[in-house]
């Protein structure tokens, strides 16, 4: 089942715009990761940034504002995550995708905020897993959230063997290679991650979009049936899920969406 809507912050402001990601034909990985943590720990309202989660996000907000574009989520489709973990109460949430922390700062408070418990954010670069980890320490959300470095698989495993996801995860958020969201997503399915009453989120569904994903999640179990029997990574084609695409923007002001799935049962 599928239904799209467009999210209720549906207007963007022009005067947060973030600048261009694209410098020189790099997106990230050019050093302004590192100019970033440095611009964090010279700021001249530093101590108030301490333990303070919002003004950590608005110190990064107007770093990518005023020096160089950030490829976070920003807090226009941020905040549309965030309903969704006021909604859902998740105790435990997989973030795929964690670049320098900005989503897991502000998921990870929203989390807290909400009685949840952790925030496990997985970042394939030991580079911008470092920066995350120091600016979710700024923030004081050591004690939450907890950052993993690895891909997707690597994380989902690790994580898995060690105990550490519970058993089932809550609620998902993708937001890493886009061909791999279907194929990690099916790994959690095989190892009984996913159950009724997970949420899954799914970022950047416009830009640059993510069909086989959405097919998957949008598809009913005979359909999901028929699309494993020819796919090389299986899932569990039994989970019924009721997915939703939410429209918003991009820090940059550019529309995106994200599609909201949850998992309602478990069919025949
Ligand atoms: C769009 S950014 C994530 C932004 C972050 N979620 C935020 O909103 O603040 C995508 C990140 O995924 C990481 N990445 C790419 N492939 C990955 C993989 N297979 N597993 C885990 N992380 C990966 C990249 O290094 C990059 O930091």
């Amino acid at each position: 089942m599928a239904s799209d809507a467009r999210a209720e912050s549906a207007e963007f402001d022009s005067s947060k715009a973030y600048k261009n990601w694209e410098v020189e034909g790099k997106f990230f990985g050019d050093g302004r990761e590192v100019a970033l943590l440095e611009y964090m720990h010279s700021h001249p309202e530093l101590e108030q940034l301490r333990g303070n989660p919002r003004r950590v996000l608005e110190a990064i907000d107007t770093f990518a504002q005023s020096v160089t574009g950030l490829i976070n989520i920003g807090e226009t489709k941020g905040t549309v995550v965030c309903d969704v973990i006021a909604q859902h109460k998740p105790s435990t949430v997989l973030e795929l995708g964690g670049y320098i922390g900005y989503s897991a700062i502000m998921f990870g408070d929203a989390l807290k905020q909400a009685g949840g418990k952790r925030y496990f954010s997985v970042e394939k670069s030991p580079l911008f897993a470092a920066v995350a980890t120091s600016l979710v320490d700024l923030a004081g959300l050591r004690d939450t959230v907890r950052v993993v470095v690895g891909t997707g698989a690597e994380g989902i495993r690790r994580l898995h063997d060690e105990g550490a996801l519970g058993g089932r995860i809550d609620m998902t958020f993708f937001d890493h290679h886009k061909p791999s969201y279907t194929a990690d997503l099916k790994l959690c399915e095989r190892l009984g991650l996913i159950g009724k009453g997970t949420v899954l989120v799914a970022d950047n569904m416009i830009l640059p979009g993510n069909p086989p994903y959405a097919e998957w999640v949008r598809a009913s179990t005979a359909e999901k049936r028929e699309l494993d029997r020819v796919a090389a990574e299986k899932g569990n084609p039994n989970l019924l899920y009721h997915s939703r695409s939410v429209t918003s923007f991009e820090p940059s002001g550019q529309e995106d969406a994200v599609e909201i799935t949850e998992c309602t049962g478990i069919g025949a």
